[in-house]
């Protein structure tokens, strides 16, 4: 049996003419925007943002793409090609002050949580307005499922809680060259973190809630008890709307918020 080698760097390569376009359409008019593309590779997006968008900053971090690309668009000055690997990259840097950018990718799927993380925390510094993303299928699913169905978890929290996110089209393997294992999902977020809104401190948030959806097959107040909370805090802080044997993944964030003031008042009080 001969055995399938994964390309390197996430290396499957859009060849449907009509999604690269699909792609970059789901940004809108981009005629005043800059626009951070994660990984170019051969240009199948960066051809068309160099056309219609006031600055590009792609991101590569394979050598001969990025020497590619730089050679293609050498007489193009609104398109800069960095050689870098976009984890080790401070976003912040590349977005002139007071200013916001979109950012746009057929990410390299190994790394697409991490660049996620990423991504949230420069919209929470407010320096990014839009992304248009395209990841594995099982993960855009999980990233905008709704409270209560079978995908909702950590990373729809998470997701939600920093940006608005739609679901826009799916592809089949056939769509890139070589074909990948999997179907391939665009995503559109609007990043509009909502830790001020819901009156919640963003680390304490983030931290309380992996700690809620630390065992999936464990109730919500099991999974605090395990973080350390005592069972006297926990019925002390219990919203009435909350049941008690509750799942992280079927409540609300609005809930989640609720539940984390409540405890966060019980155990400032216990001290
Ligand atoms: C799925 S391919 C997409 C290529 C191209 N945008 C397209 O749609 O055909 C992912 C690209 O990300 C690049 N890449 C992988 N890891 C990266 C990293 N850490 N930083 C920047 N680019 C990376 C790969 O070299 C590859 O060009």
């Amino acid at each position: 049996m001969q055995m399938k080698r994964k390309p390197k760097l996430g290396q499957n390569f859009l060849v449907d003419d009509s999604a690269r376009h699909a792609i970059v359409d789901a940004l809108g008019d981009l005629s005043k925007r800059t626009v951070i593309e994660i990984g170019p590779g051969h240009g199948a997006i960066t051809d068309i943002l160099a056309a219609r968008c006031h600055k590009l900053i792609a991101l590569e971090l394979d050598r001969s793409l990025a020497a590619e690309l730089t050679f293609r668009f050498r007489d193009h000055p609104q398109v800069q090609i960095l050689e870098c690997d976009v984890l080790k990259t401070d976003l912040l840097t590349l977005v002139p002050e007071g200013e916001t950018a979109d950012v746009i990718g057929n990410l390299p799927y190994y790394i697409t949580s991490d660049i996620l993380l990423q991504l949230f925390a420069a919209g929470s510094a407010g320096t990014l307005a839009r992304a248009v993303l395209m990841m594995q299928r099982e993960v855009a699913d999980r990233v905008s499922a709704a409270p209560g169905v079978r995908d909702y978890g950590l990373l729809s929290a998470t997701a939600q809680m920093n940006a608005q996110v739609d679901n826009l089209f799916t592809l089949a393997p056939s769509a890139f060259l070589p074909p990948p294992d999997v179907y391939s999902t665009v995503l559109r977020l609007h990043f509009a973190p909502r830790f001020a809104e819901l009156g919640v401190d963003p680390e304490e948030f983030n931290l309380f809630l992996k700690q809620c959806f630390a065992q999936k097959r464990k109730t919500l107040q099991n999974n605090l008890r395990a973080a350390g909370y005592s069972a006297e805090q926990l019925s002390r802080a219990w919203p009435a709307s909350v049941p008690a044997q509750a799942r992280a993944e079927s409540l609300a964030l609005e809930s989640m918020a609720e539940l984390y003031r409540s405890l966060s008042h019980v155990v400032a009080d216990s001290d």
